[in-house]
């Protein structure tokens, strides 16, 4: 088992066991009530004016369900699914050939949008805006370019990084949308159909405990079930009960507030080796060995959610909460002072 597992888990591919258990509309959607409600008035206005959707955007931490989001507003109007990401279209032609297969209508979802080449996010403006594309044919000196009418399409963008797209390209979104991080509560519910549908006896006490330490994540809380179904089933008498899920989750280093052993690991590094902070991120991904864009996008802001590390100017640092996490006393000046916080 990876010491990373919520990492590991986030960055899995997508398999059979995530699509059985995608909701495929909004009403088996749990939670994200406020975004929910602007895309069904948006998919209910298209409709009533027989007119595509307008370009959404969605922003949000791994797992919180933009892909979901992406199918289920296809779903909705009825339209085709196409789906890309921004590594994936490497040259301005991958992208001229997803436009040009487009049928009218058609949702287009590019997840990881913020990694779009800036030169290929070029030709997605006159695409966006008004649904044509110019490209270039021939080479030397016959070359010359050649503009194409598409068909009207909704383009959906998911993004881990809002704050890495550039400014013309989130201008042309209609509606820019961020997912929040779920409650315990919610992610029980999310928890508990998808038990349903696997066919696992769940308690509501044990859906309830996966719930809260899944890291308001639905992906994490899917892949926490998979793991307590097996231990049920080979430990107890296949119910997970809250005490059958506490054994499983202690057995795979998950604690009741849903940290990790590289959550651990961090918290142990800012407060042994960087005095508690402020230290930068990377200096702390160099010391425990993990990628400083992981340790941005997946243990930071749930760490920073839950008060053990906070921002500042000037680096990170320990709050009290990160020093009684790892059992250790908090140094005056900790309880003392307030971080300017960024
Ligand atoms: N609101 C929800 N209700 C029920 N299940 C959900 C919800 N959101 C996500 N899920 C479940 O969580 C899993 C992960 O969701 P999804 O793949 O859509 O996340 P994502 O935000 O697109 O992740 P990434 O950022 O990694 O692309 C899906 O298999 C889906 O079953």
């Amino acid at each position: 088992m990876s010491d990373n597992y919520f990492q590991q888990t986030l960055s899995e591919p997508r398999n059979d066991f995530d699509s059985s258990l995608r909701p495929p509309d909004f009403d088996e959607f749990s939670g994200q009530d406020k975004i929910k409600e602007r895309l069904m008035l948006m998919v209910e206005a298209a409709k009533m004016r027989d007119d595509v959707l307008h370009h959404v955007l969605l922003c949000g931490p791994p797992g919180l369900g933009k892909t979901t989001l992406a199918n289920i507003i296809a779903n909705a109007v009825g339209a085709k699914l196409h789906t890309s990401s921004g590594p994936q279209i490497e040259k301005a032609g991958d992208l001229a050939g997803l436009l040009t297969n487009l049928e009218e209508g058609d949702v287009l979802f590019i997840d990881e949008i913020h990694r779009l080449h800036p030169s290929i996010e070029e030709y997605l403006y006159p695409a966006m805006e008004d649904f044509k594309i110019d490209i270039i044919i021939d080479q030397g000196p016959n070359a010359r370019s050649i503009e194409l009418q598409l068909p009207r399409f909704t383009l959906v963008g998911a993004t881990t990084r809002q704050g890495m797209l550039t400014a013309p390209l989130r201008s042309r979104f209609g509606l820019v949308n961020r997912l929040d991080y779920y409650t315990a509560e919610q992610l029980a519910g999310i928890v508990t159909r998808s038990a349903g549908i696997l066919g696992v006896e769940i308690e509501p006490g044990g859906a309830l405990e996966v719930g809260r330490r899944s890291r308001g994540t639905p992906r994490i809380a899917n892949s926490l079930l998979r793991w307590a179904r097996d231990f049920a089933q080979v430990r107890a008498d296949g119910t997970i009960t809250a005490k059958v899920a506490d054994q499983a989750l202690g057995m795979i280093d998950i604690d009741a507030d849903g940290i990790d052993e590289m959550d651990k690991r961090i918290l142990e590094t800012v407060i042994h080796k960087f005095e508690g902070g402020p230290v930068g991120l990377r200096s702390v991904a160099v010391a425990v060995g993990e990628d400083a864009s992981t340790l941005e996008e997946v243990n930071e802001p749930y760490l920073i959610m839950q008060g053990f590390l906070a921002r500042t100017p000037r680096g990170r640092v320990a709050l009290p909460a990160a020093y009684t996490k790892i059992g250790v006393e908090p140094p005056r000046r900790v309880l003392g002072d307030q971080p300017e916080l960024l």
